[in-house]
């Protein structure tokens, strides 16, 4: 059978990658450790420091706004987005997680400049610790890997 052609972008990051990193301020301390890991995986892979602009939100709620203005303003090559949302003893946790990942898909979709979910939605705060650094991993640290990803593999696809 004949080779098939195959698109995937590689892990390194093209020369002078801009990257955007939303962060959302609730649970802080969460936060800032995925933030630390959002940019030690851009850094490690070969983006600037220079290149790489994080921009504080209130909480998560306000990502999508704020990486739709980041996407739309031609700056970046990609917009990641960080925050913890813990859930508490009301309803209010649901419609944050739902507006959040709907917001955040939107954005990528409608822009058309890779914007990663790197927000943790957590039961409990053991639970976020594990995904900001510790025994889960970094899922800031996960989202620029694939932040660098994407914009390679958009790029193969529009050569
Ligand atoms: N409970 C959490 C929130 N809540 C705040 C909202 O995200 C938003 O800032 C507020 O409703 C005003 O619009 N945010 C988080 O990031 N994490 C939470 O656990
Ligand atoms: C995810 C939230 O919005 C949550 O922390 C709010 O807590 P509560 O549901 O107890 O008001």
């Amino acid at each position: 059978m004949k080779e098939i052609n195959v698109l995937e972008g590689k892990v390194v990051a093209k020369k002078g990658m801009k990257a955007a990193i939303v962060a959302a301020r609730f649970n802080e301390i969460i936060v800032n450790k995925l933030l630390g890991g959002a940019v030690d995986g851009l850094v490690r892979h070969g983006v600037e420091e220079e290149n790489i602009t994080a921009a504080w939100v209130p909480g998560a709620f306000e990502i999508p706004l704020v990486a739709e203005r980041l996407a739309k303003s031609g700056k970046y090559d990609a917009v990641i987005c960080v925050g913890a949302v813990i859930r508490g003893d009301t309803s209010h946790y649901d419609y944050v997680c739902n507006e959040v990942s709907k917001g955040i898909a939107t954005v990528g979709l409608q822009t058309g400049v890779p914007v990663l979910f790197g927000v943790v939605t957590t039961e409990n705060i053991e639970q976020a610790i594990a995904r900001a650094g510790s025994k889960a991993g970094n899922k800031g640290y996960d989202c620029a890997l694939s932040a660098i990803e994407m914009v390679n593999l958009l790029n193969q696809i529009d050569a």
